[in-house]
């Protein structure tokens, strides 16, 4: 990571490019309660434009689970990968295996709801994610992400606390945004493009880590601190301007968006 002042975003890529999405504080504004997200018909048509101006190379990455993210965005169903990479729905239509939650996740869900369950802390059950946000209660983040810590000890070797945007995440330590974005990228629907990754969270890093890799461009969105991402963008509005733009030159025929010799996957 790195303080080092960005490059401005470019206008566009050039060549046949990738597009993964991170989608909280990315494409939607925050809200206080996660089910309180506001997902408009334009974005919706946006995303279904650049969709198909990428021959379906396009996918969400997020720390949603996809059945969630399909219940913002319905009816608009696109390639995932939910609970950062531990799910994925590879097509547009194909099926998603839903990650389970373990008994001691849900074990350590029913404490910590005992303690801190309230109308101000919402604690999310993600299968074997589980999310404990704070936005309305600031002053129970230290004490939420001491809970989380000290559960650490108790589970099974193999998971990790993260940061969230006003919360703490529990999670597998496979759960990683890089994987994902390089799991699409083996898809004959991907293959030969550029990786362009937009985020904006402490759990996009690793994914802006894997494009920068292999020669994609990476965007952070609102940076607060060092980021491994080449360019930013300053807030919501800018990236859904600048997503708008990339689609509008491509309407427009002025852009190499679309390798018309790429035949569209399923
Ligand atoms: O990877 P993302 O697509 O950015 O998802 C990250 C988390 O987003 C959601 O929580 C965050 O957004 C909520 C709505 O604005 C907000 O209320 C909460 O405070 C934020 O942490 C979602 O609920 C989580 O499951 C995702 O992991
Ligand atoms: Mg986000």
């Amino acid at each position: 990571m790195s303080l080092l002042p960005k490059l401005p975003v470019p206008e566009l890529p050039t060549g046949p490019w990738a597009l993964f999405l991170d989608i909280d504080g990315t494409l939607l504004e925050h809200a206080a309660h996660p089910d309180a997200v506001v997902v408009g018909d334009e974005l919706r048509t946006l995303l279904a434009r650049l969709e198909l101006q990428l021959d379906g190379a396009l996918a969400f990455i997020t720390g949603r689970s996809i059945a969630a993210v399909d219940h913002l965005f319905q009816p608009l169903r696109l390639r995932a990968a939910g609970l950062y990479g531990l799910e994925h729905r590879l097509t547009r239509d194909g099926p998603v295996e839903a990650a389970g939650e373990p008994a001691d996740i849900a074990a350590l869900a029913e404490e910590i709801e005992a303690e801190l369950g309230s109308s101000d802390v919402y604690i999310e059950r993600k299968g074997p994610i589980l999310a404990v946000h704070t936005r309305a209660a600031p002053q129970l983040l230290q004490r939420a992400t001491q809970l989380v810590e000290q559960a650490l000890g108790r589970l099974p070797t193999g998971y990790r606390v993260l940061a969230g945007n006003a919360g703490v995440e529990l999670m597998p330590l496979d759960a990683a945004k890089g994987a994902a974005i390089r799991r699409f990228l083996d898809l004959p629907a991907f293959e030969g493009r550029r990786p362009v990754f937009l985020g904006d969270d402490t759990s996009d890093e690793n994914g802006f880590e894997a494009v920068n890799e292999i020669d994609g461009m990476s965007i952070r969105i609102k940076p607060h601190g060092p980021t491994a991402a080449r360019h930013v963008l300053a807030d919501v509005g800018e990236a859904l301007a600048w997503l708008g733009a990339v689609c509008k030159r491509n309407l427009d025929g002025s852009t190499g968006l679309v390798d018309p010799s790429h035949r569209r996957s399923p």
